[in-house]
């Protein structure tokens, strides 16, 4: 109950009553303002500001005082000990202007090639405990706010307010069967059409990528049978019993395997190491993968415990390795004849935490390595998708393994993506969350894009740089023998690998980077022509 918040209220103007009723003892009286923003009076006032009984007196009502509607039990004396204060308050007065109208399951799910949403997660524990501000409002209709906190050089506070579009926007209320409904389940729908489906939860760590598609946390222990790949199992055998599809002699195969490093791992097999190969049609193939054949949902689920404990197994933090690695649970659809002959795919990709990507202070190599691979496989899946939305012949799939194994589901009319940007709402978040979402909105925007033909550039430029550094190779084992041209070749390569480590440095800030990526690349060109 603030002074300042009846002061907001009252300017808004043109209060209509709409509700009055007793609860515990006080008369709750709720006001709705023209611009639909929703205001809480209670009787009786346990502070009464003068405002507040003047704005009350002048509409007939003693003894009346407001309180914030949400968030009403962290105001008061605590509120003013919170850090950036000030930021709290602008974030309030602005969120009481929005209309909020949260996606239900009564609204329509429509069909879309490319589907991209945005699944905000709430305040955990430790940022409550550390009054962290939720600087994300979710006002629906596939609308997201962020109140990014700027300062002038006079010192001057003030809110960015960044609005961003998508398909779908999730609040933090939203549950896993809600986001479900409106993500991957059309999808399943679409693998008994015959269809490659794809859908992938992307965002920093902690964001919420793991809890969406394996299950959500009791405690430590993840409730796997919550998750979208589990619900998506259900709806598969779901369908598989109807009477439409019971006469197709379907039967369902299960894998699950990492990318870490470029380097595809089975989940399902101790970790073997297995290698992507290409065939002359340039179908790819992961050998050795292990593919269970699966009979109902409760084998999914355990075979999803299976591989995500020996995920996270022999690793000193779980938390931190599943963010260095995308995992892949395929869902595989194989008509019942000699053949298997695949109906249908639906890939589920639990991404590596974005933020690995702009990490590239580190000096040690590995984890230089990883970062540039997490980089690569990132950018390479957005142009995948791009290429996909626009209907282009040319994928730039070989780009990354992920990618690579992700081939048929970028080809043809047959391709239904979906992409789930998780954030986190915390202003310490807030760089990594507008990160990931201008990420996902590039797949959205992809004609209309500032940028495109800089995009463009830059993967037809490294796809020429991986044409000649075949050829380089070549030459290399060619005359191996002579030693002047193995001195020159190793100068190319080390100035290359300079080039290289910078193009890594700024591909992740792809927005400003873009031109000096693209110079980048054609001195990479230069040194590679001999
Ligand atoms: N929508 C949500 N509702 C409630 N809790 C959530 C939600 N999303 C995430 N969390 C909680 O936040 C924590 C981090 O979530 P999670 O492990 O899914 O993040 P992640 O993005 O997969 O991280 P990483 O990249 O490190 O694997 C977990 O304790 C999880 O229970």
């Amino acid at each position: 109950a603030t002074v300042k918040s009846v002061d907001t209220f009252k300017s808004t103007a043109m209060v209509e009553w709409q509700e009055r009723k007793m609860s515990r003892g006080k008369e709750v009286i709720t006001l709705r303002s023209q611009t639909r923003q929703t205001c809480l009076f209670q009787t009786p006032a346990p502070v009464v500001s003068p405002v507040a009984t003047s704005m009350a007196t002048s509409q007939g009502k003693s003894e009346t005082i407001c309180s914030e509607m949400t968030q009403s039990a962290q105001s008061t004396s605590s509120e003013s000990s919170r850090p950036n204060q000030k930021f709290y308050e602008m974030i309030q007065d602005f969120r009481e202007t929005l209309e909020i109208l949260p996606i239900t399951t009564s609204d329509p799910i429509e069909p879309h090639k490319i589907c991209v949403c945005v699944r905000k997660r709430p305040l955990n524990k430790q940022e409550c405990n550390k009054k962290e501000i939720d600087v994300v409002s979710v006002p629906g209709k596939g609308t997201l706010l962020v109140h990014e906190p700027k300062q002038k050089v006079d010192l001057t506070k003030y809110l960015e307010n960044q609005v961003f579009h998508f398909d779908y926007s999730f609040d933090e209320n939203a549950t896993n069967e809600l986001v479900y409904m409106f993500t991957a389940k059309p999808l399943v729908q679409s693998i008994f059409q015959g269809c490659m489906a794809t859908c992938f939860a992307y965002g920093q760590t902690g964001s919420g990528k793991t809890h969406t598609m394996g299950g959500d946390f009791t405690g430590k222990q993840q409730n796997s049978a919550r998750g979208i790949y589990a619900l998506a199992a259900q709806d598969v055998f779901t369908n598989l019993n109807h009477r439409r599809f019971a006469n197709q002699d379907l039967c369902v195969y299960v894998s699950f395997f990492e990318i870490y490093n470029g380097k595809v791992y089975d989940l399902l097999n101790k970790k073997a190491k297995l290698r992507v190969l290409e065939d002359d049609r340039q179908q790819v193939q992961v050998v050795g993968l292990e593919e269970v054949c699966v009979f109902s949902a409760e084998d999914v689920i355990k075979i999803i415990q299976t591989g995500s404990a020996c995920r996270t197994s022999g690793q000193t933090s779980a938390n931190a390795n599943s963010s260095r690695s995308h995992a892949i649970l395929q869902i595989v659809l194989r008509c019942n004849n000699r053949a298997a002959t695949l109906h249908g795919k639906f890939s589920l990709v639990d991404l590596a935490g974005n933020e690995r990507g702009t990490d590239v202070s580190s000096n040690d190599r590995s984890t230089l390595v990883e970062t540039s691979e997490i980089n690569r496989s990132l950018l390479a899946l957005k142009e995948c998708i791009r290429s996909l939305g626009k209907n282009s012949d040319h994928i730039p799939f070989r780009m990354s393994t992920l990618t690579k194994v992700l081939r048929d589901s970028f080809i043809g009319e047959k391709s239904r993506t979906c992409m789930i940007a998780m954030v986190s709402p915390g202003m310490a978040s807030c760089e990594y969350t507008m990160n990931t979402l201008r990420y996902a909105d590039r797949y959205r925007d992809g004609v209309s894009c500032p940028n495109n033909g800089f995009y463009a550039l830059v993967t037809e430029l490294e796809e020429k740089v991986y044409g000649q550094l075949k050829v380089v190779f070549l030459i290399f084992f060619f005359f191996l023998r002579k030693i002047d041209l193995f001195i020159f070749l190793c100068s190319v390569f080390q100035r290359a690998n300079e080039v290289v480590k910078e193009m890594d440095k700024i591909s992740y800030n792809i927005e400003e980077g873009l031109p000096e990526l693209v110079d980048y690349s054609r001195k990479l060109l230069g040194l590679y022509r001999i």
